[in-house]
């Protein structure tokens, strides 16, 4: 059977330049999840006309709009680049400057033109799950997000905090401290595992 071979990072959005490149459904799609998760994200819009929604939302987070067709200029400074154009053309072009520059790129509608993809997203305060379906479904990553966002306690966050302030006081080496949160951990878990 196939499987899902990415592999998943948690982006610091607040220190990384985010471009997204046309202003449609798409763009505030894509916008709208990405603050939804990381409020405090930087991210520039560049198309040549944006609707009031998303408008309101760009402002809402802080978000810069370029009133302006795409030229690979706005590339500079950007760590990520999300192209969202119904112009498949400029969405390739887009791709093609990003890898000459190492930029990482999506192309929302064209997954072999994705060097990530968007995942749907959990947050519970400091507990976040991403979930992907290797490309093939976002709708079933929507409804497993919905699912787990209606199943994980809204306290799960407390537990992370009482385990960090309980690490902090104890003594011991590093293995030490690895059996004792694994020991009091243990009983969250149905049976024995490794790690
Ligand atoms: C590959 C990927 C690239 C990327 O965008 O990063 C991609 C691609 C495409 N999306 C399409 C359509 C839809 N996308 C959604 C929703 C979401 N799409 C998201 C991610 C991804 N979408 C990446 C893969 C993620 C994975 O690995 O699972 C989510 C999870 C995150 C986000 O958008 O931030 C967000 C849910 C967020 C949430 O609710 O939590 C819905 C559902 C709805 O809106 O109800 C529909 C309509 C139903 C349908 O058509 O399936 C099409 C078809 C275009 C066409 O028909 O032309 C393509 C292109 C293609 O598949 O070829
Ligand atoms: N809306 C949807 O749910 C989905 C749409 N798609 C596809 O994704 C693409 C975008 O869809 P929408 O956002 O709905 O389209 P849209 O028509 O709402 O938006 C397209 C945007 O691209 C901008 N644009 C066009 N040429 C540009 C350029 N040279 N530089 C910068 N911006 C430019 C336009 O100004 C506009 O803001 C389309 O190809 C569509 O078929 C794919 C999946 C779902």
């Amino acid at each position: 059977m196939e499987r899902n071979n990415l592999y998943p990072i948690f982006l610091k959005c607040r220190t990384l330049d985010i471009l997204i490149v046309g202003g449609g459904y798409v763009a505030e799609e894509k916008l709208y999840f990405l603050t939804k998760s990381s409020p405090d994200a930087r991210v520039t819009l560049v198309a040549p006309f944006f609707r009031e929604d998303t408008r309101r939302l760009a402002g809402e987070f802080g978000a810069k709009l370029i009133e302006s067709e795409y030229h690979p200029g706005y590339l500079q400074d950007q760590h990520l680049v999300i192209a969202t154009t119904d112009n498949p053309k400029v969405n390739e072009k887009i791709f093609a400057d990003c890898r000459q520059r190492h930029i990482l790129v999506n192309v929302a509608d064209n997954p072999p033109l994705c060097d990530f993809y968007m995942g749907g997203i959990v947050t519970k305060g400091h507990v976040k799950i991403a979930i992907s379906t290797n490309g093939k479904s976002p709708t079933t990553a929507k409804r497993l997000r919905q699912f787990f966002e209606a199943v994980l306690p809204d306290d799960i966050s407390r537990m992370v905090e009482y385990l960090n302030a309980y690490r902090k006081t104890l003594a011991g080496d590093f293995e030490a401290k690895v059996n004792e949160m694994n020991e009091v951990t243990q009983k969250l878990v149905a049976q024995k595992t490794e790690i």
